[in-house]
């Protein structure tokens, strides 16, 4: 389906959208954090997660279970889970690559998992360390276990509008990977611009592809923000009907295996426009505003939100 006509047969008026809900996931914890040359003390991390599960967001991702050797700013993973406030209502995923992985998640109490597989091979290969292939046959054994332990599972897709090895990445790639993860049980798929190259163009062009294998409400998306284009891929799929956005306070981010991505669009950003088209989010702008400062002044970097920065000075902050 092309741009234009798809724009046309499913564009929603903003008033008629006004009473329905979409979901923030905020990775700003495990996403953002886990590309920060500084290593943040524990302590920060477990303040950041519950004061970002006190703005109303009901999803907050926590850390992930991955080699340390790989990710060492993830190595505490254990030691955040258990020192977090579990607040009734909200959720704290953590990533899963394996097994392995996923037993010392289980161990530290954690309630939900994501894996995290690639529409290119060459970015699978540089962020887990096998092939596409290989990494769905790993996934598959930590659906199962996790099926039986009545946890439950996202899947993420990443380099779903480009590769930072491979270039351009074929939409129809992305949605056989997806389709994948769903039917072995992920009860959502995200999809990752990791090196936020995608536009409302590609993005369309994914969608399309993606509406023949899978229903827009099992997919989010996860937009990171390089060319500047996050909210505008995020407006292109929620006029589409996704429900489900992935986003990071302060714009922390990256991700380590993907140079020069920058970080995830900014929650506080996502949140502005969202309430803007009218859609309930559940969230409180001026709450997630003042923890976005405070984040960034702990790690000491600018603040990567533009609303977050506007916002500023009318809170006195
Ligand atoms: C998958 C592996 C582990 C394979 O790494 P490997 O080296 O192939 O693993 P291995 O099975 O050969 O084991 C090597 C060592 O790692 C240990 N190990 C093995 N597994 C684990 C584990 N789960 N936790 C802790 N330790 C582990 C294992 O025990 C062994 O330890 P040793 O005997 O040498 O002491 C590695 O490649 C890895 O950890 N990769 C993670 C990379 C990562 O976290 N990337 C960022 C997240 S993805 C992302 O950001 C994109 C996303 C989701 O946001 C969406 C988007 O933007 O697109």
């Amino acid at each position: 389906m092309s741009f234009l006509r798809a724009s046309k047969l499913t564009r929603r008026s903003y008033s008629t959208a006004s009473r329905e809900f979409v979901k923030l996931v905020e990775v700003g914890p495990r996403d953002g954090l886990q590309n920060e040359a500084l290593n943040v003390p524990t302590p920060t991390k477990v303040a950041l997660i519950n004061a970002l599960s006190a703005t109303g967001l009901a999803v907050v991702e926590a850390t992930s279970f991955v080699s340390p050797k790989w990710v060492p700013q993830m190595g505490d993973s254990s030691q955040v889970f258990a020192q977090i406030d579990k607040k009734k209502g909200v959720s704290y995923p953590v990533l899963t690559p394996n097994l392995k992985g996923f037993e010392a998640a289980v161990a530290a109490g954690v309630k939900e998992v994501a894996v995290f597989g690639a529409a290119s091979e060459a970015f699978s290969k540089k962020n887990i360390n096998v092939s596409i292939q290989e990494s769905l046959a790993r996934f598959e054994s930590v659906l199962q276990a996790a099926q039986k332990q009545n946890i439950s599972v996202r899947g993420y897709v990443s380099c779903v509008l480009g590769c930072p090895y491979e270039g351009k990445v074929d939409p129809v790639k992305a949605a056989e990977v997806a389709k994948t993860l769903l039917d072995m049980g992920c009860y959502e798929i995200s999809l990752g611009d990791t090196i936020g190259v995608g536009t409302p163009g590609s993005m369309e062009k994914l969608l399309d592809e993606i509406e023949k294998v899978i229903p827009l409400h099992q997919v989010a998306v996860h937009c990171h923000d390089t060319y500047g284009q996050a909210l505008a891929n995020i407006h292109a799929a929620v006029q589409r009907g996704v429900r489900v956005v992935d986003s990071s306070v302060a714009g922390l981010g990256g991700c380590p295996y993907a140079d020069g991505a920058s970080g995830n669009v900014s929650s506080e950003d996502v949140v502005y426009m969202l309430n803007g088209m009218g859609y309930e989010t559940g969230v409180n702008l001026p709450e997630l505003v003042k923890v976005g400062h405070w984040i960034s002044g702990q790690m000491n970097r600018p603040n990567g939100s533009r609303v977050g920065n506007a916002m500023k000075k009318k809170l006195g902050l």
